[in-house]
């Protein structure tokens, strides 16, 4: 369990967090999300005792990160997967990690196993590419088979059996009651991955809340219709002040209303529908909505500003033709 009350981090006149209360529960897979530059990094960083906060107050599993007599069996993080000696082995940091903890050699092995490392163990980890990078900082966070687990963006530069391997190996520790807290940028991963998110913008928690509750929250109703008759029952519903668009032939969509009420109405006025469908938002949807005015570093495509649909600036014509694209860090 990781509690923060109040919890604020000021470098020099920048506010990367604000303040935050939130608790982290164990037997659950929480994830935190956030625009670039958002305070994510420096939150996991003050819980594990890295970055001191200039006020209030983090905890995990009852006690700050120091006061704790074996962390490494209370807590593991992937914060950064680069803080390795690169001239050791996979094998011999993970030994050298293990032997300053009084953790046994068959614990290595194991996390090695668990990581798909075996083929590279006994390599430098210098000359690791970017995923084998994450699965040893991952086999890392794993070595004193901790209590809560915080993984700082942990499928960065995975392949997509990786992926899969992370979101299966989070949901399988949070079934054996495991604490697990993870940051990510991939709203699709985050959505089959976690089961509560917290979402920070600009240092503030801007939700706090499940995965189904965000979406819904974010979620316009909508409902898409299939008829032979689009113009008459537009017409229809346009006379009950409904919105409609119709996008396809024989195919509309249908904001604010229950299926139910647009079946009735073409049932009434004999309107042949031959398919309802409720459509829901995806959780990239929802959470571009939720933090479209917390974005600090805005994305400009050359080629024409951004059409209304666009999320964050991102002119979706412009990929779509390979527009080239200049990025350029807005502070404001
Ligand atoms: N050591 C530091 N000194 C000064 N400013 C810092 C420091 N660490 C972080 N910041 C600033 O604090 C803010 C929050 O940074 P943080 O890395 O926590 O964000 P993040 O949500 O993890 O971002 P990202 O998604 O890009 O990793 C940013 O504006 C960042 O520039």
């Amino acid at each position: 369990m990781i509690e923060a009350k109040g919890l604020r981090k000021v470098y020099g006149t920048k506010t990367a967090v604000d303040g935050i209360s939130f608790t982290v529960r164990p037997g659950k897979v929480t994830g935190f999300l956030g625009p670039n530059g958002a305070g994510k990094s420096t939150t996991m960083r003050m819980i594990m005792g890295l970055d001191r906060p200039t006020s209030g107050d983090v905890t995990v599993n009852g006690r700050h990160y120091s006061e704790h007599k074996a962390p490494l069996h209370q807590v593991g993080a992937l914060l950064d997967a680069k803080a390795v000696h690169t001239s050791r082995s996979a094998y011999n940091h993970l030994r050298a990690m293990a032997a300053t903890h009084g953790i046994p050699n068959s614990r290595v092995e194991e996390v090695i196993d668990m990581t798909g490392l075996t083929a590279v163990a006994k390599k430098k980890a210098g000359g690791f590419s970017l995923g084998m990078g994450q699965r040893l900082g991952i086999a890392n966070a794993l070595l004193g088979d901790p209590q809560t687990l915080i993984l700082d963006e942990p499928v960065n530069g995975l392949d997509p059996e990786g992926v899969q391997w992370v979101r299966n190996l989070a949901r399988y520790l949070a079934s054996q009651g495991k604490t697990i807290f993870i940051s990510s940028h991939l709203m699709s991963e985050m959505a089959q991955t976690a089961d509560n998110l917290i979402v920070i913008g600009r240092g503030k928690i801007i939700a706090d809340t499940t995965v189904d509750a965000l979406i819904e929250s974010q979620s316009r109703k909508r409902t898409l219709v299939r008829t032979s008759e689009t113009t008459r029952l537009s017409e229809l519903l346009a006379r009950d002040g409904v919105r409609v668009e119709q996008n396809e032939r024989e195919t509309l969509e249908v904001y604010g209303v229950e299926p139910l009420r647009i079946a009735e109405l073409a049932l009434d006025n004999r309107v042949l529908v031959y398919e309802l469908t409720p459509l829901t938002s995806s959780l990239e949807e929802a959470y571009f909505k939720l933090t479209k005015d917390e974005v600090e570093y805005h994305s400009h495509m050359t080629g024409g500003p951004a059409g209304p649909g666009a999320p964050l600036g991102v002119n979706p014509a412009g990929v779509g033709a390979g527009t080239a694209a200049t990025m350029e860090g807005i502070q404001s």
